[in-house]
This record gives structure tokens, sequence and C-alpha cells, in this order.
């Protein structure tokens, strides 16, 4: 692996994958730069920078509301889309009624599919002429906390880094074991050299730029995963950001156990892709290298 790619980390306030920043002056971490250019025309441009939110939700007529209202509430955001990945619930007129706009999955495709419906919408919506909006996908079950993704904006409409990660306090009533979240973490370490607290962190805000270069999205549950595998490897910066928010966790309960064993077989999916991609590329290398050296 390249230690050029090797590009995350984590701040007290700030932690990121480009944790090799040290000053050799000062000694201190220097803040690390976005590989994503700032919008032509400097600080001016990013000033008209706007954000989007991007809210995917399945069945969140509980909380999608006040998700809702406190995401308005951002500074910088002047769109909340919804996709209503085929709820069977009132999510959708939730949502609207709170001044989301609400585009619907027919059926249920999953958190991913939900995402790239999300950037896709808010690309049709973005005006020529204007920076192309920052993306900040946030999950429907925040509720009133949803407006302390704010800190999320900060380093990328900067160029500080290309993707912040929210970094959530201890959640009351979670079940899990970490299982899940030690093989996603394993594995980020493994491809990309850097150890992210939290991998499975849904809510984060990128630039555009990076959420091209994310794509095809890892499915489903792998989305998170298989985003920071990538995004890492092309040189982009992710940092991780403590944020103040309160989403509902999984229980210990049959439920909660069944959720983790999907979640844990789409990020092995992503994984193992990532894994056959780099192998694949690494032969590719050395085959082309031997080819020019002929
Ligand atoms: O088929 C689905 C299922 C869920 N969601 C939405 O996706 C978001 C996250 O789902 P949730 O059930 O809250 O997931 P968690 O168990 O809390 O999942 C954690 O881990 C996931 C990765 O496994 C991340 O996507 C989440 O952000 C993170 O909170 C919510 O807005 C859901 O409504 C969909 O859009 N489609
Ligand atoms: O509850 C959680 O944090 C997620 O569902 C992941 O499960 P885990 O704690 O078993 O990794």
């Amino acid at each position: 692996m390249n230690a050029d790619h090797v590009r995350g980390r984590t701040d007290p306030d700030i932690v990121t994958n480009a944790a090799d920043g040290q000053s050799e002056a000062t000694g201190r971490a220097e803040l690390p730069v976005a590989k994503t250019a700032r919008p032509d025309g400097g600080s001016r441009a990013r000033d008209l920078q706007r954000v989007a939110v991007v809210i995917p939700a399945k069945d969140e007529q509980e909380r999608i509301a006040a998700t809702v209202r406190s995401a308005r509430a951002i500074p910088h955001v002047d769109l909340v889309l919804v996709v209503d990945d085929g709820s069977e619930d009132d999510t959708q007129h939730a949502a609207r009624a709170a001044g989301a706009v609400v585009v619907r999955h027919s059926h249920n495709r999953g958190k991913a599919a939900a995402m790239e419906t999300g950037a896709a919408v808010v690309a049709m919506r973005d005006a020529s002429g204007r920076p192309e909006r920052l993306l900040l996908f946030v999950d429907g079950d925040l509720g009133e906390t949803a407006v302390n993704t704010a800190p999320l904006v900060t380093p990328v409409r900067e160029g500080v880094a290309d993707l912040a990660i929210a970094l959530l306090p201890p959640q009351p009533g979670a079940g899990g074991r970490g299982i899940v979240v030690g093989a996603a973490r394993r594995a980020i370490h493994a491809l990309t050299g850097w150890t992210p607290t939290q991998p499975l962190s849904g809510m984060r805000c990128l630039t555009r730029e990076a959420f091209e270069a994310a794509t095809p999205l890892a499915r489903g549950w792998g989305v998170e995963t298989g985003m920071t595998i990538d995004l890492l490897r092309q040189g982009y910066v992710a940092v991780e950001v403590p944020c103040d928010l309160k989403h509902r966790p999984s229980s210990n309960d049959f439920k909660g156990q069944m959720h983790r064993a999907a979640q844990y077989r789409d990020v092995m999916v992503a994984v193992n892709a990532r894994r056959m991609r780099g192998a694949f590329d690494a032969v590719r290398g050395v085959r082309s290298g031997a080819g020019s050296r002929a």
C-alpha cells in the first residue's frame, strides 16, 4: 500500500486520516488539506457554497419530522431532501409537512441506493454558475439532534477535508458487542492504513467530487466502509468530528441481532470486493510495469 494514500485522522475536535501531518518546526499536528479543489474564485465562491442534507429513510414516521426541522437549521443548508426508501408507514408525508423535498423508492432498495438517489436529485437541483452543493448525509432517526451534524460541514467547506464523519457519544440502550464495528475498522486499516474510531457512522459530509469518486457505492450497510476505503485509496482526506447526536441504537434482542448479521454481511461483501480490486490492480500494475521495461 502506498503511504501517500493514507490520509485520515481524528482531532480532539477533529480526527483525520492525515495523521502524518506533524510540523517539524512546532512538533504540533497540522491540519490536513483536502484533495478536492475549492470552488473556483477562492473564498468568495466558497461563501456561496451551499449544503444539501440527504436523509435516507425507511419507516421513520416517528422521528423524520423532527429530523427534518432540525436539519433545516444547519448553517449553509438550503435543501433538505428525504429519500423515502419504500417505507410502509407515513414517512413521506411527515417529511414533506416538515419542509423537506421528498422523493420515494416504490420498493425498499437499501440505504446505499437511497443515498445514490439523493445525490442524483441534488445534482439535478444544483444551479449552474454556482458551486455544487456539499452533500451531508444524515440518518432519519436523529430527531432534534440532527442540527448537531453542523460541525461536519466546516472542515469540508474550508478545504481541510474531503469527507467528514461524525463521532457519536455513547448511546444509551446500545446492545452491540463491537463485532461488526471491529471487523469494519480492521478492514479499513488493512486496506488504507487508517483506523477510524466509528467506521459505520453514517453521518458524513463530502464534496460532490469525493462522492462521485466513491460511486458506485457499496450496497446496503456496506456503504460507509466501502466509501471510506475507496476515498482514502484515491488520496482523499477523511476526518472524524465529534458531534452530539442521539440515534435509535440497535438493542440486543433478536431483531437487533438480525440487523447486525445483515450489517456484517454487507460490510464483508464491500471489503472483499475492494480486496479483490486491490489485488487485481496490483497484478495489473506489475504486468504493465514489466511491459514498459521490456
Ligand atoms: O433499507 C433501508 C434501511 C434503513 N434506511 C435508513 O438508513 C438510516 C440508517 O438506518 P438505521 O436503522 O438507523 O441504522 P443503524 O443500525 O443505526 O446503523 C448504523 O450503521 C449503519 C451501517 O451499518 C449506518 O448506515 C448508520 O448510519 C449507523 O447508525 C436510517 O435513516 C434508515 O431509515 C434506509 O434508507 N433503507
Ligand atoms: O449496535 C451497533 O453498534 C451496530 O449494530 C454494530 O454492531 P456491533 O456493536 O456488534 O459491532
